[in-house]
């Protein structure tokens, strides 16, 4: 049974006390003083002394007694183990007196103010309990705590005792402070020696969470510890470790969760201590005014221990994560901040050795991966390779690839993996054929930002801050989030690779996208060459079809009959013809037929600059009324049935030469709004064609319509009338200008004489009489036809009989009758063939064959063209 010592004589043992104090040291030498000196001291029970930690917002406790009741209580374990907070509203009330305060515990109980670690206390009958706060320095730096199971009132004297300890107690709290920061660092050198030695000999990331977890155990007194690593550009982070058993993470719910995914940073906690060396103190009341995205970290919390210690991990000058530690005690911020700088260390070196052995691995598969991709020969080939390589690497499948179209401006796809589930639902042919834009939508913004990008899909297309084509198809098929990766080779941006988003690892998707765009510009390039080709084989053919009308007309444009005839009115012509040919006005044709109009727009193409270029013909009367569009602009190829080729039309074939629209007059109306679009813009659009082409054509038109009078019965438009009708030019009938018909016919003698190797060389007067008072209908062109057929028949030098046909015989006497010319009826086959394989081009046989039009046996047309003195120069350049 101890000995209870009186008030009385206490103080007179106060000297002695006194003079003990100065020896104390630490703590435990002032509790057993206290303890020998006071603790005894009859009401008291037992006693306690507390003094608050460093970080000034927790406290530990210990006992005075240590065999006293209430060292431990079922909730917190041993109680001089832990650490509390100041802030409870019990501890830091006494703080605020300055004298002793008695707190009765069945009050403070019934209040819910009895901290936990008093709580046995008061189970095995203490009643209220003496405290007084102990001074450093006029700081209050903890308490000490008398407790009293006697139901009696304290006496004056016992306070006037209580606060006389206190007081000497006070004097050398620095004393013991000071003291035992010196102990603490001595054990923080030693015990930090120990974890750099054991962590030199960790090798892995398993080895290293156990030894954290050991040495978490044997620093901080407890389990729980996590490791958070943030991202270079400190937005997000990972929990990178958790402690072995992950029993405090787990506790939560949450950690699975977090440690899969990249999460952003929660602002207030990171960011705090990312941006601080000290480590930052979570109480319980901080982790409960944490956001939900915190609760990964309540766990430990939960479970009853106090602190979270967060502590920002830093390597070469860089801060890398936070390591978390839950702290049962009081640890002083020093050895935290110590620990932390090994484990951070320890840290980036299995970090770096894993880094080494993924890119090793990455390197080997790469390389791999490369020669695969370098032996694809075809696009599904490729395919084949790319969706291994995406399973392998990120165990992705499913994948799109778009590239940019030959346009530069849209992208459409062109690789998919074939096996995907989106490529049997509806709108997946539609999205592949699709030409999407790149300027305000989603490859554009990868393009600026050269690194993957996730979308989320739903969220764009509801705020249409993207132009997301594709958005809709992606949405219908269950994939609302999609990553795209740039594929370029060099500077050129060529394509992107489309996945779904998983645990993607960026800087690798860009090596394998850079691998993947060298094999798709590989393939695109080799597909687009064998493109050009067959287009380039395409335009052979074309030109080869071009080659008969350009040699035609090439021959025409050199061999054409010169004007001959030197009548005033001819004479006229010469004249307005010579002025205009040298500018580049469009000059209309007038005149009756055959009284040579293209004859003259011939002699305005070679006196105008344009002459070293071509004059092409387009006889709008004789060209199929539903082809007439295609042949003067062209088409592309498909754009109507039977378009297989692409053809390149009139306008393009005169680009830079003469049009020559001969029987402007019959050109169909709706057609006729077209030709004057393709006159007043100077370009053209073939058809079924997308894009214009610009033209540089100068326009001759010719008729022996009255193009006024057309335009007066709604026949031609008006304003192409008035466009054509710049500088207009009639040619006058022969049987207005007489005076030609001696020079013409002998022009035409001769001709044919040599033409034929017939020695004719005269007509008789009586002959040209009749010819000279002939009315010509036709014009030059049947003078010519007559003098052709005279010299064919005459069996002599001199021509003196004229075969006019005969009603002309009969009418010749008499012009003033308006009778019109009979052909016979070897006349009129003879034409009829002429003008067929005009039609023709001079093509006898094949499909489009004059021999297959007439409906005759190539043989047959053949002999009856030769029979009819049919020569080459007659058909398709001529009428
Ligand atoms: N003044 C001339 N001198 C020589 N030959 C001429 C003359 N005028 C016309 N010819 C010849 O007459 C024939 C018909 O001429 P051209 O085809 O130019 O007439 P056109 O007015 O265009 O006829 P159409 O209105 O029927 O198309 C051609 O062979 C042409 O060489």
């Amino acid at each position: 049974m101890e000995k209870k010592i009186t008030e009385e004589g206490f103080c007179r043992n106060l000297k002695n006390i006194y003079e003990q104090l100065f020896s104390v040291r630490d703590r435990y030498d002032l509790i057993y003083l206290i303890n020998k000196s006071l603790g005894g001291i009859d009401p008291f029970s037992h006693s306690m002394v507390s003094l608050v930690n460093k970080d000034g917002r927790s406290y530990s406790v210990f006992l005075l007694k240590p065999g006293s009741p209430v060292q431990s209580t079922p909730e917190t374990g041993i109680i001089s183990d832990k650490s509390y907070s100041v802030n409870d509203g019990f501890y830091d009330q006494i703080l605020s007196f300055d004298t002793p305060v008695i707190c009765h515990f069945q009050e403070l109980s019934l209040k819910g103010k009895l901290p936990t670690y008093l709580k046995s206390g008061y189970v095995t009958g203490v009643d209220k309990m003496v405290a007084v706060s102990l001074n450093s320095d006029n700081q209050k730096v903890g308490n000490l705590v008398f407790f009293m199971k006697d139901k009696g009132e304290v006496s004056a004297k016992l306070l006037h005792i209580v606060q006389e300890t206190v007081r000497l107690a006070s004097l050398v709290v620095d004393n013991i402070i000071i003291n035992e920061d010196m102990k603490a660092r001595e054990l923080e050198k030693s015990l930090l020696l120990s974890l750099s030695k054991d962590l030199s000999a960790v090798r892995d990331k398993a080895g290293l969470s156990a030894l954290i977890n050991i040495k978490v155990n044997g620093l901080f007194h407890s389990k729980g510890f996590a490791i958070d690593l943030i991202d270079d550009r400190r937005k997000t982070f990972r929990t990178y470790m958790v402690d072995g058993d992950r029993a405090l993470m787990e506790h939560s719910g949450s950690y699975s969760f977090m440690n899969e995914r990249e999460m952003p940073l929660i602002s207030g906690l990171h960011d705090r201590i990312l941006g601080i060396d000290d480590p930052v103190c979570l109480l319980r009341e901080d982790m409960m005014a944490l956001p939900e995205e915190a609760d990964y970290l309540r766990g430990g919390t939960e479970m009853g221990r106090l602190h979270l210690m967060g502590t920002r991990l830093r390597t070469a000058g860089q801060t890398t994560g936070i390591l978390w530690v839950y702290v049962g005690r009081y640890v002083p911020f020093s050895l935290t901040m110590a620990f932390a700088s090994q484990i951070a260390v320890a840290v980036a070196n299995i970090k770096a050795n894993e880094e080494i052995g993924r890119r090793e691995t990455e390197k080997a598969l790469l390389l791999s991966f490369a020669n695969e991709l370098a032996a694809a020969k075809d696009k599904k080939q490729l395919g084949a390779v790319i969706n291994k390589c995406l399973q392998s690497f990120f165990l992705v499948k499913e994948y799109m690839i778009s590239v940019r179209n030959a346009d530069g401006i849209s992208h459409s796809f062109y690789l998919y993996d074939e096996s995907a589930h989106f490529i049997n639902a509806p709108g997946f042919q539609n999205v592949m054929a699709a030409k999407m834009a790149i300027a305000g939508g989603p490859v554009e913004r990868i393009y600026q930002e050269g690194e993957p990008l996730l979308f989320d899909v739903r969220s764009i297309l509801e705020s249409k801050t993207i132009k997301f084509e594709s958005g809709p198809f992606w949405l219908s098929v269950g994939i609302p989030q999609i990553l795209g990766a740039m594929l370029s080779v060099g500077n050129e941006n060529i394509g992107v690779l489309w996945m779904e988003p998983d645990q993607i690892n960026r800087e690798l998707l860009k090596a394998v996208s850079n691998q993947i765009a060298i094999a798709i510009s590989n393939i695109v390039a080799n597909e687009r060459i064998s493109q050009h080709i067959a287009e380039i084989n395409t335009y052979k053919k074309q030109l080869e079809e071009e080659k008969l009308y350009l040699q035609e007309e090439i021959v025409n444009a050199y061999n054409h009959t010169e004007f001959v005839g030197d009548s005033q009115e001819m004479q006229k012509i010469y004249h307005l013809l010579s002025h205009v040919a040298f500018t580049n006005s469009t000059v209309l044709i007038l005149g009756e037929t055959g009284t040579g109009k293209e004859l003259a727009a011939r002699a305005i193409h070679d006196g105008s600059p344009r002459k070293d270029k071509l004059m092409i013909k387009v006889n709008c009367a004789t060209m199929p009324a539903s082809l007439i569009d295609s042949e003067l602009f062209g088409h592309e190829r498909g754009s109507f049935t039977g378009a297989f080729e692409r053809r390149l039309g009139k306008f393009e074939l005169a680009n830079k030469g003469t049009l020559f629209l001969d029987e402007i007059g019959e050109m169909p109306l709706e057609l006729q709004a077209k030709l004057l679009r393709a006159l007043q813009e100077k370009e053209i659009e073939r058809v079924g064609g997308k894009t214009t082409i610009k033209v540089d054509v100068r326009i001759i038109a010719a008729t022996n319509r009255d193009l006024a009078q057309e335009v007066k019965e709604g026949r031609f438009r008006r304003d192409l009338f008035y466009r054509l009708n710049v500088f207009p030019v009639t040619l006058p009938p022969l049987r207005e200008r007489v005076e030609d018909i001696p020079v013409l016919v002998t022009h035409f003698i001769n001709k044919y004489a040599r033409n034929t190797g017939k020695k004719v060389h005269h007509i008789s007067d009586k002959a040209l009489n009749e010819l000279t008072s002939y009315h010509w209908p036709g014009n030059v062109r049947e003078l010519e036809h007559l003098m052709e057929r005279c010299v064919l028949l005459s069996r002599s030098k001199t021509i003196s009989e004229i075969p006019f046909p005969i009603t002309e015989k009969l009418i010749a006497s008499s012009p003033a009758d308006d009778l019109p010319y009979i052909k016979t009826i070897r006349e009129n086959e003879r034409d009829h063939i002429i003008h067929v394989l005009n039609y023709c081009k001079g093509k006898v046989a094949g499909l489009q064959g004059a021999a297959a039009w007439l409906g005759v046996p190539v043989s047959t047309l053949n002999a009856r063209i030769k029979k009819l003195g049919i020569q080459k120069e007659m058909t398709f350049t001529k009428k």
